[in-house]
């Protein structure tokens, strides 16, 4: 198929990044790729992505309609240059040279599935993708957004350690939404100020394995056990909870779009020389005895720098934990076992 590249950088788009206040000489080029960027949440977060000033080249590949959406957000005068790229044909190229490789691809959930129900469409689609990147791109941060990231990260670990290119500092599953949900609902319950709120979401991206920490938020909310409970609950089925509303029209998209673009923007970051970027994700842990584990992890130069530890948890947090951990283990080895075959 066609391969389109627009280049869309313009003067007024340099001023714009000095008017945030980066030094031009001190924003190093980064290429982004997005795969699976046609889709629900690959064409907002490719929006969000051209929006962000840490990005010069944004390579946009999907198996179809790339090009339409890779010329409509080209024409946004912001620093990065935006590239379409459809078919397995151009994957390469889409690959070639990125710094962060960001995968929504796949198939979404209907009402009455679970995450792991995704599991026999998705688990090939990631598998032909980390075995692209592998060769195209191997030092990528490679940031996993396709479900059910519980397996699908140990997927894309074992890929690429069949290649020879495995690097547990750059692989992350994205649970960035989990986070996003846990602030939102606890602002509301809590009437404290969205913005300030902080909250760690650690285990895994599925039900009972997403486990928010709410003894560990902040700013201090006065709330019941019932209704950390409830709000706990409702962190956990936040997914379901959309899929319901959307009747059959998918899943999350919008706000996964927003919690993708956050997480990526952090990666960019820690890339950068920042070293103050925390944010939670599923990586490469020891911090239980699980060999992959959400929890708070300070991003760097490297990718992962440090995976912090999981700090003083709640009885009711201690007992979530334990509950959480033989449905995690079981994803985690699905996904070994599929990639090793
Ligand atoms: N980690 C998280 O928190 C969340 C994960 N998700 C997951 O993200 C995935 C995508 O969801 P949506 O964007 O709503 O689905 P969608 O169906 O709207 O878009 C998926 C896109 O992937 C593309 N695609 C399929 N096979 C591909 C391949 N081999 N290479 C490149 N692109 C390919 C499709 O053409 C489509 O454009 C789903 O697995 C969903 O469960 C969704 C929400 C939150
Ligand atoms: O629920 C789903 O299928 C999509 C997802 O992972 C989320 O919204 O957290």
């Amino acid at each position: 198929m066609m391969l389109r590249s627009i280049k869309s950088l313009t003067a007024s788009s340099s001023s714009h990044i000095l008017r945030r206040g980066y030094a031009s000489e001190a924003v190093p080029d980064r290429k982004v790729a997005v795969l699976g960027a046609a889709g629900g949440i690959g064409q907002p977060l490719a929006l969000l992505m051209k929006l962000n000033p840490l990005v010069s080249s944004l390579a946009l590949y999907d198996i179809a309609n790339t090009p339409g959406v890779a010329a409509d957000i080209s024409h946004i005068n912001t620093r990065s240059e935006v590239y379409g790229y459809s078919g397995e044909a151009e994957l390469g190229k889409a690959l070639e040279g990125a710094d962060v490789v960001i995968i929504p691809a796949g198939v979404p959930r209907k009402p009455g599935m679970t995450r792991d129900d995704l599991f026999n469409i998705n688990a090939g689609i990631v598998k032909g993708l980390c075995e692209a990147i592998a060769k195209h791109c191997p030092h990528a941060l490679v940031n996993m957004i396709s479900n059910p990231v519980n397996s699908t990260v140990p997927i894309a670990a074992e890929i690429f350690k069949k290649a020879g290119t495995y690097d547990p500092k750059r692989l992350f599953g994205v649970t960035t939404l989990d986070v996003v949900r846990a602030k939102t609902f606890y602002a509301g319950k809590g009437k404290v100020p969205v913005a300030e709120v902080n909250v760690p979401v650690v285990g895994g991206h599925a039900g009972i394995t997403i486990l928010p920490l709410f003894s560990q938020a902040t700013p201090k909310a006065n709330l019941s056990d019932a209704e950390i409970t409830a709000l706990t609950k409702r962190t956990q089925d936040g997914g379901t909870e959309v899929v319901e509303a959307k009747a059959g029209k998918g899943s999350a998209t919008l706000s996964m779009a927003y919690a993708g673009a956050v997480f990526a923007d952090a990666c960019l970051k820690g890339l950068n020389g920042a070293s103050d970027v925390v944010e939670c994700s599923f990586v490469q842990s020891t911090i239980t005895e699980l060999p992959f584990f959400a929890s708070k992890v300070r991003l760097g130069k490297n990718g992962v720098e440090e995976v912090l530890g999981l700090g003083p948890l709640s009885d009711y947090e201690k007992e979530g934990l334990e509950k959480l951990k033989p449905e995690l283990q079981s994803s985690i080895e699905k996904g070994i076992k599929f990639a090793s075959q």
